[in-house]
């Protein structure tokens, strides 16, 4: 497949998140998320294939160079029946191992497609880069040069330790923004505008549920497109109903589905603003402790008890609004009293230890109620809470952006340590500050030059 078009290189991050409030009650589109986006970014480059050899090779190789043998190509066809672009893994060679990701597979599935409903002409082999921003892991790596922003972290991406700022979202974002920039005009595709941004959104709401085998709130993806905002979902239905890649008329739904006027997803960016003074900080604990399973049990302890779960949802969601209003009058107004800031999110946190005890899920378990409380007692700390679907491995600041502050607070974490394991049998290992804070920007085109020395040929 060769394109008569020469096709420029493009490059797309997008940010991660930390939702600040509105974990659980977000699933119902009764109410709202409070979600940061974040200054740690994906980035990913996309280019004409060049290979040592000189040899056209008709395949789209996506690599993430950071990783160790994470390359990942694809071979591609237009399938009969409108079933959109099939996308098939490729093995390097005979003696490799299929080393899948479904997120990379599935995004490239559903851009190609979409893609294919706009233009009939052939679509020209590609190179992809993937560039994470050192805060998404915790493993220590190195830079390439004294000037790469970007580490080497010298291991799988499956023993790369994520530190839950949406890695997957913020790369299925920036991917298929990337993809969808390369092959397409701008005319038909331009991510700096407010259709391109809708049509992305929905593109990319579609392809990471398809790839988690699960719809969620979505929160994530609407964050690495639009950064910073008050977040009230889409209606789950609206995906049901989608046919999977290949089968019949995929392509022609998928295109009505992400151009349509069906998405009900509310975005409020005007709702969230961060005050002048103001910083978030993002704490990463060290825990061995996994919980899965929280949301279904929330879920069903809500369902089993209704009067009790509408009750703690109204007021939290009150309260949650309460921050993003208090934040936004500071913001605006000016001023430093953070009185009421810190009276409502103390508000909420006791709201959440009731839902935790009332549902019996580890949301704000004892352990983080002592390092929050700890950490908001520091001087010019606001409050803290636990972000998203809480649990052990995570907590968010709300503090004065000064060098002091920080620096008492570090003091806090660095020497933190539990005595002995909580009732729960989990003890809580060491704490670390994580190098981001909040960015109100989304998904942004980038200045291809920035991965030069990233990006190799194929040989
Ligand atoms: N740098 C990367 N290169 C390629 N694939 C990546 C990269 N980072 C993440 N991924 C893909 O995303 C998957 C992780 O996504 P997952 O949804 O489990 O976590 P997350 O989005 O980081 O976390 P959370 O939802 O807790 O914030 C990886 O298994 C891999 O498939
Ligand atoms: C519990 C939930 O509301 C938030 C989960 O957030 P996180 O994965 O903990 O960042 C689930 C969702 O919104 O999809």
């Amino acid at each position: 497949m060769a394109s008569t078009l020469a096709l420029q290189p493009q490059a797309v991050s997008a940010p991660g998140k930390v939702f600040v409030a509105g974990g659980y009650l977000v699933l119902d589109r009764k109410y709202t998320a409070l979600v940061f986006g974040l200054d740690a970014r994906i980035h990913v480059e996309i280019e004409p294939i060049r290979t040592k050899s000189g040899v056209t090779l008709s395949e789209i190789i996506v690599r993430s160079p950071q990783f160790r043998e994470a390359a990942w190509e694809y071979g591609y066809r237009l399938t009969e029946g409108d079933g959109g672009i099939a996308v098939t893994q490729l093995r390097a060679s005979h003696a490799s191992s299929l080393n899948s990701n479904p997120f990379i597979e599935t995004a490239l599935t559903y851009a190609l497609t979409y893609i294919s409903t706009l233009q009939s002409s052939p679509l020209a082999p590609s190179s992809i880069s993937i560039l994470a921003d050192q805060p998404y892991y915790s493993n220590p790596g190195v830079p390439l040069s004294p000037s790469s922003p970007f580490l080497d972290f010298s291991v799988a991406l499956s023993d790369a330790h994520k530190t839950g700022l949406g890695s997957s979202a913020a790369l299925v974002t920036a991917f298929t923004a990337a993809v969808l920039s390369y092959y397409l005009p701008r005319e038909k595709f331009d991510v700096e505008s407010e259709q391109g941004k809708t049509v992305l959104h929905n593109l990319s709401q579609a392809s990471h549920c398809a790839a988690q085998g699960k719809v969620g709130s979505g929160f994530d993806i609407a964050s690495a497109v639009y950064g910073s905002c008050l977040y009230r979902r889409f209606s789950p239905s609206l995906l049901s109903t989608l046919p999977p890649p290949g089968a019949e008329s995929f392509a022609t739904q998928l295109r009505a589905l992400v151009e349509g006027s069906t998405w009900d997803v509310e975005i409020a960016k005007a709702k969230v603003k961060m005050p002048k003074g103001l910083r978030l900080v993002m704490c990463d604990v060290d825990c061995g402790s996994q919980t899965p399973g929280m949301v279904k049990k929330v879920l069903k302890w809500r369902e089993e008890n209704p009067q009790e779960a509408d009750r703690i949802w109204g007021e939290l969601q009150r309260g949650n609004e309460a921050v993003a209003e208090e934040l936004t009058r500071l913001a605006t107004e000016g001023g430093a009293d953070y009185g009421r800031l810190k009276d409502i999110i103390a508000g909420n946190r006791k709201l959440i230890r009731e839902m935790s005890k009332a549902s019996d899920v580890p949301i704000e378990p004892p352990q983080q109620t002592q390092l929050l409380d700890a950490c908001s007692a520091v001087p010019g700390v606001v409050g803290g809470v636990v972000p998203g679907a809480g649990g052990y491995d995570a907590i968010v600041l709300l503090l004065e952006d000064k060098e002091e502050v920080i620096g008492e607070l570090r003091k806090v974490v660095e020497g933190w340590k539990v005595d002995g394991e909580g009732e729960d049998g989990v003890t809580i290992g060491k704490v670390g500050i994580l190098g981001v804070r909040e960015d109100m920007v989304g998904v942004r085109r980038e200045n291809v030059e920035i991965y030069k020395e990233w990006i190799t040929e194929t040989a």
